[in-house]
C-alpha cells in the first residue's frame, strides 16, 4: 500500500528532469540559480561564520603527502559539513540536496545512500590541478556536486573557472553565485584554474554504499 501511495504522490520536477537528461546525454549538468540569491547569501554567511569558529584546513590529497606536493596540486582550504550539526542555513542546503537525492533514487534507481560535502575557500593564487574525484580510490563517489557562494558581480577575469575535460573538448564554467555543477565523478577529469580573488563554494559527492 505504501508503494502505491508513493506512486500516486510522485510529481514530476522539470528542473530535476533536466539534470537527469543532461547527465545521461553529456555526463554533466550546469544549473543556474539552483540556489536563490538569498540562499547563497545565507550559505556564504554560514561559511564565513564557520571559518571564524571552526577554522578551515588545507585540503589534502591521497594519504600523508607533504605540504609542498599538496600545494602544487591544490591550494584550497576546506571544512567538512556535518548534517547532524547543521545550522538553519545549512539545513536549507541539506533539504534541497536530500530532495534531489530522493528524486534521483526514485526515477533513476541510482542507489545514492551516502553523501559528503565540504565548504571550500580558494584563497588568491590557488587552484586545483586536473584530476578525477575518485583518485583516492573512492569508487563510491558517483556524482560530484559543486555550488558557488561568491558575491554578486563575480567577473570572469577573477579566474577560478572550473574546466571539465570532455571527449568533445573543454567546457569552461565560471563560478557565478547560485550556479551548481553536477558531473559523473568517475569519468570527468576537471580542474580549477588559478583565482586572483577569494573563491567560495560547497563541494560534495553523492555516493553508493
Ligand atoms: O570548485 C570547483 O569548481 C571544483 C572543485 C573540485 O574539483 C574538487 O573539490 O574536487
Ligand atoms: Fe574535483
Amino acid at each position: 500500500m505504501s508503494h502505491l501511495f508513493e506512486a500516486i504522490e510522485f510529481v514530476e520536477n522539470s528542473l530535476y528532469e533536466k539534470i537527469i537528461s543532461d547527465i545521461a546525454t553529456q555526463r554533466y549538468s550546469v544549473i543556474e540559480n539552483f540556489f536563490s540569491d538569498d540562499e547563497v547569501s545565507l550559505l556564504r554567511a554560514s561559511l564565513l561564520e564557520r571559518q571564524i569558529e571552526d577554522g578551515f584546513k588545507k585540503a589534502a590529497i591521497g594519504n600523508k603527502l607533504n605540504e609542498t606536493i599538496v600545494k602544487s596540486i591544490r591550494g584550497d582550504l576546506i571544512l567538512w559539513m556535518d548534517e547532524d550539526k547543521a545550522n538553519h542555513n545549512e539545513l536549507l542546503f541539506f533539504n534541497k540536496i536530500n530532495d534531489l537525492v530522493t528524486y534521483l533514487n526514485k526515477t533513476c534507481f541510482l542507489g545514492i545512500l551516502q553523501k559528503e560535502f565540504h565548504y571550500a575557500i580558494y584563497p588568491k593564487n590557488t587552484f586545483y590541478k586536473k584530476h578525477i574525484d575518485t583518485f583516492q580510490n573512492d569508487d563510491k563517489r558517483k556524482l560530484s556536486f559543486v555550488c558557488y557562494l561568491n558575491e554578486d558581480g563575480w567577473l570572469p577575469e577573477y579566474g577560478g573557472e572550473l574546466v571539465l575535460y570532455l571527449n568533445e573538448g573543454e567546457k569552461v564554467i565560471y563560478p557565478f553565485p547560485g550556479r551548481v555543477v553536477i558531473f559523473e565523478s568517475q569519468i570527468i577529469e576537471h580542474e580549477v584554474k588559478p583565482v586572483n580573488t577569494e573563491r567560495l563554494s560547497i563541494t560534495g559527492w553523492l555516493k553508493t554504499r
